[in-house]
């Protein structure tokens, strides 16, 4: 049986080169950065070409901060418990935060936290392709709006939000702009010294480096208080022992897969273009949000009428590993929180199944996909009490 991979919005395997490039760090040079020693001394130069390559992928100005953190979900946590702590706590006069509607968890949830502390929170609604306009969030904006936060892509759709736009309204108003890059990095262009963005973070189990590690952009000026004190690792913005293996494994992989942005964007395009072509000929299919505005790797598709985890156990019988939604959200049984974002029906958000390629993605594996995915389509339709194919209903 073979194995296929396409789940890599989840996460994705580690570049075989970014593995080479971080075993002599779980070996001979072990050495605490922060230690004045010979060992210590010995890894500095490695973790800043590693940074080197994160400012250089990023174009981010030298000026300005990448805070190293476990997670993306820390690095959210960072921004918007910080911009609460303050600005919000401090002047709740401007105590409004802007997002929108299907941020990822550790965005949501973190908002709702502080809502119950006295932030206001507007969620912004996407439309039926599942996009936000920017013209939708300047609506949102009034003279308490302290922060704004947009992801670029959103990790179930793909769709890929106005950032420029939403930016460069934020810039005008004086008003904080955060957005998550989690699933932009490696997939589009992102430039930190063309886009006045504040604050971005990002996860390099995403783009082929290892998980637990993470970053924060900080604009210099856009300062805020730690969400970690302690010892004085990155300047004391946030404390805890650098992982030195990782952030040099982070920091290869991002320089990888932004080197890759080209091949993500035609070869890799083409293959999700061609599964995508293929599956959306099964009768009674809806497939989110429009290409020309899609990261070009995924694909959130619904077959009316089969229950997402059925298609999943079927494919996952045959080797094939994809997801009804986030991984996060993967053990609940709810309907897909994006599907119902963009208004599907109950029936249809239960139906959601994502698939996420990546410059590792084969054309034999997808044709292998596109076979399997077919069959198994038409074996779960055959068994269904509720499904009967709406062309032949008369
Ligand atoms: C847009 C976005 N923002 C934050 C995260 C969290 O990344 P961590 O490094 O795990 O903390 C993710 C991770 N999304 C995975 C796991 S839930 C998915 O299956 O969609 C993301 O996609």
């Amino acid at each position: 049986m073979k194995r296929v991979y396409l789940d890599n919005n989840a996460t994705t395997k580690l570049d075989p080169i970014v593995k080479v490039k971080m075993q002599p760090f779980f070996e001979e040079l072990y050495g605490n950065p922060n230690s004045l020693h010979q060992y210590g001394i010995e890894v500095r130069p490695y973790l800043n070409e590693a940074m080197g390559n994160m400012y250089d992928a990023l174009n981010a100005p030298d000026a300005d901060d990448i805070l190293i953190t476990s997670c993306a979900t820390e690095s959210n946590n960072t921004v918007l418990k910080g911009v609460f702590f303050k600005h919000i706590l401090k002047n709740p006069t401007k105590n409004h935060i802007i997002a929108s509607a299907v941020e990822h968890p550790s965005v949501l949830e973190t908002l709702h936290f502080l809502e119950e502390n006295g932030a206001e929170i507007t969620f912004v609604d996407v439309d039926a392709y599942g996009y936000v306009s920017a013209e939708r969030i300047a609506a949102a904006i009034t003279d308490k709006t302290i922060l704004i936060s947009m992801m670029w892509a959103n990790n179930e759709t793909g769709m890929i939000f106005p950032v420029a736009e939403v930016a460069q309204i934020a810039k005008e108003r004086g008003i904080l702009f955060h957005t998550d890059a989690v699933q932009a990095i490696g997939k589009v262009k992102v430039d930190l010294t063309a886009t006045p963005i504040d604050y971005l973070t990002f996860s390099a189990h995403k783009f082929h480096g290892p998980k637990g590690i993470g970053g924060l952009y900080v604009k210099k000026g856009s300062e805020l208080p730690n969400l970690l004190h302690g010892g004085e690792q990155m300047g004391g913005k946030r404390a805890g022992t650098l992982n030195v293996a990782y952030i040099i494994g982070m920091g290869l992989a991002m320089k990888q897969s932004v080197g890759h942005l080209e091949k993500m964007n035609s070869d890799v395009r083409s293959l999700r273009d061609r599964l995508e072509d293929a599956i959306s000929q099964i009768p009674d299919t809806f497939v989110v949000g429009d290409r020309e505005r899609r990261t070009p790797n995924t694909i959130l598709i619904s077959l009316r009428g089969i229950e997402g985890e059925s298609m999943l156990w079927d494919l996952n019988r045959a080797g094939i590993a994809a997801s009804t939604g986030s991984a996060c959200a993967s053990e609940s049984l709810e309907a897909n929180p994006v599907m119902s974002a963009i208004g599907q029906d109950p029936e249809l958000a239960h139906t959601a199944i994502r698939l996420s390629l990546s410059r590792f993605t084969t054309a034999d594996e997808i044709d292998y996909v596109i076979d399997v995915f077919v069959k198994a389509a038409e074996r779960l339709r055959s068994i269904s009490s509720t499904y009967a194919y709406t062309n032949e209903v008369g």
